[in-house]
């Protein structure tokens, strides 16, 4: 079984650093002409997995997107998950999770065992119950060759009030998650390329990390990177912020490429953009 890091080297290598965003929000069904429920969630959804399928190695459903539609709409997140795998995407599931390590447990085999409805290849989580609750999650990616996404540096500004704390020894919050994150990702054998422990580290935020002394390239841990195109961020600007981790970047960009629809053609058009300006 090969690591999610391995496969994530691996389609970063062969598509380059774009994520597309599966965000279907009610102003997206409207403007594509689909109806407001499940259905039109669902249309929306699969014929963003078919503009990407061959063009990115990368997708990223907003679970929320689907939670607001009730039993059917995360029905129709199963069928997402399941049919970016079969397009040979991986897929992110974008549920930002954490909790207590018991309660933790039972989300990592929810969204990473491949077995179950929502078994993605990799799930956002939230590190601030503290970051060892989230060694369930951690066992759970070895134990299946997931991967996760831990938040340090969020793309909000808000995130800073909790991220840019010091404790009394002058470390941030942030960068104690990112060296968490690296001996995570050190603890897990056989990694050689980007590690399958990540961190989400904002487009529009990463300037941050240099400006506070956070090593982001010890490890080598995969950097989600939103913000870009919707958020404001630009391919030049993320270049600079991110400095010598920029290889390890997976950009993600979700309605500024949504906004494209409704046909595939359009959608594809505004992910070959952003390939191209990301190149
Ligand atoms: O974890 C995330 O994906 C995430 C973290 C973060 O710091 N900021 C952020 O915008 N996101 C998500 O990334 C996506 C950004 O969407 P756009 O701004 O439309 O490209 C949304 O699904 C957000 O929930």
């Amino acid at each position: 079984m090969s690591t999610f890091g391995a496969r994530l080297t691996q389609a970063r290598e062969t598509f380059g650093p774009l994520c597309v965003g599966v965000d279907p929000h009610p102003g997206i069904l409207a403007a594509w002409g689909l109806t407001d429920d499940a259905r039109g969630l669902r249309e929306c959804a699969l014929r963003v997995i078919d503009a990407s399928a061959g063009r990115v190695g990368v997708i990223k459903p907003q679970v929320a997107c689907f939670e607001r539609y009730g039993v059917r709409g995360l029905e129709a997140l199963a069928e997402v998950i399941a049919a970016g795998k079969a397009a040979g995407l991986l897929v992110i599931a974008d549920a930002k999770r954490g909790d207590i390590g018991s309660t933790m447990e039972a989300y990592a085999e929810a969204w990473l065992n491949p077995s179950r409805d929502f078994g993605a290849d990799a799930l956002t989580v939230s590190p601030y119950l503290g970051f060892a609750t989230l060694q369930p999650a951690v066992h759970a990616a070895e134990v299946y060759g997931a991967g996760l996404f831990v938040l340090a540096l969020t793309s909000n500004a808000e995130g800073q009030q909790v991220q840019l704390a010091r404790d009394p020894s002058g470390d941030c919050v942030a960068g104690g998650i990112v060296r968490s994150v690296q001996a995570s990702n050190a603890s897990m054998p056989g990694h050689n390329g980007l590690g399958s422990i990540g961190l989400v580290v904002g487009a529009t935020t990463a300037h941050l990390a240099q400006e506070h002394g956070i090593d982001l390239v010890a490890g080598r841990p995969p950097l989600l990177a939103p913000g870009y195109g919707a958020q404001g961020a630009t391919a030049a600007g993320m270049r600079r912020s991110f400095g010598p981790a920029w290889d390890q970047v997976l950009v993600n960009s979700s309605r500024a490429i949504l906004s494209g629809g409704p046909h595939t053609s359009e959608i594809v058009s505004n992910i070959e953009q952003a390939r191209a300006d990301l190149r």
